[in-house]
């Protein structure tokens, strides 16, 4: 497997919402069959690079290229090959699971007998095919998360963007999809992590990148984003390098207001 295939390529990427500037001249290079860990602080722009690459936000400035192409040049069908998990995702609830996943295979042109066998023994594999049939607002919140992976992976994408995907998830799942994440990274698959689980992200990802107020802050994996003048845990290096060291005044803050009378 090639690994040195670039699959994303970003250049200057700039993005702003009215006076807001979200993203202030991103570059990245994104190999074939790597697992990337995107974190960042709370509004840092995460979430707006992963929309832009998905193309569903226009507005930005730079070249932004998927598989060789600039994607303001491609047609919709580049998105055929991309998985989406998003922070908060939205499932017809009136569905079935199986009329979820057979209509989602159909925007995918994925035949319904298919598509229909194939869902059904994903879910098999996650733990709930007993509730194939049943509709999605009967679900348990780690439930409706196991059909949204589902759903993001039916036609077998070559980048997948994970936004928060183990929310909601009990440990023996969450032990699951990691492992998913390994076999499909290992399948030359690119895989896009984004989450504020720092021991999770610190594991799984070949390589991290910290983004902070619209630049990145840290790129590498964890070994040398350690070895570079930080030092500690993810958790830790995180906080240092987004300059977040108040939690200790904050927290006392917080509990003292609680206790006013
Ligand atoms: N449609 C919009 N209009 C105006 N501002 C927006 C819009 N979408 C995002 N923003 C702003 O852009 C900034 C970056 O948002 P983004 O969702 O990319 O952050 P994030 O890093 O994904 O954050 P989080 O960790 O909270 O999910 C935030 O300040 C947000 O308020």
């Amino acid at each position: 497997m090639d690994n040195k295939e670039k699959i994303i390529e970003i250049e200057n990427l700039c993005m702003s919402y009215g006076p807001k500037d979200v993203l202030k001249g991103i570059n990245l290079d994104i190999y074939r069959g790597s697992i990337i860990g995107y974190i960042g602080p709370n509004g840092a722009g995460k979430s707006t690079t992963i929309k832009i690459l998905l193309g569903l936000v226009n507005g930005y400035s730079g070249s932004v290229k998927v598989f060789g192409k600039d994607i303001s040049d491609l047609d919709e069908d580049y998105k055929s090959k991309i998985g989406y998990v998003p922070e908060i995702a939205k499932v017809y609830e009136t569905l079935t699971a199986r009329e979820y996943l057979t209509f989602v295979g159909q925007l995918y042109d994925i035949d319904y007998d298919i598509c229909d066998n194939k869902a059904r023994k994903l879910m098999k594999v996650l733990g709930i095919e007993e509730a194939y049939e049943s509709r999605l607002s009967s679900f348990s919140k780690g439930m409706k998360q196991k059909v949204v992976i589902i759903s993001a992976l039916l036609h077998n994408p070559e980048i997948l963007f994970l936004d928060e995907p183990l929310s909601g998830l009990d440990a023996n799942s969450v032990l699951l999809i990691k492992e998913i994440i390994q076999n499909l990274k290992n399948q030359g698959k690119t895989i896009f992590y984004s989450s504020h689980i720092m021991e999770v992200v610190e594991k799984i990802s070949d390589r991290i990148i910290v983004l902070n107020d619209g630049n990145i802050a840290a790129d590498g994996n964890f070994e040398e984003i350690k070895n570079s003048s930080f030092d500690g845990s993810l958790e830790e290096i995180f906080n240092e390098i987004t300059g977040f060291d108040e939690h200790s005044n904050l927290a006392s803050e917080f509990v003292n207001i609680l206790n006013e009378v």
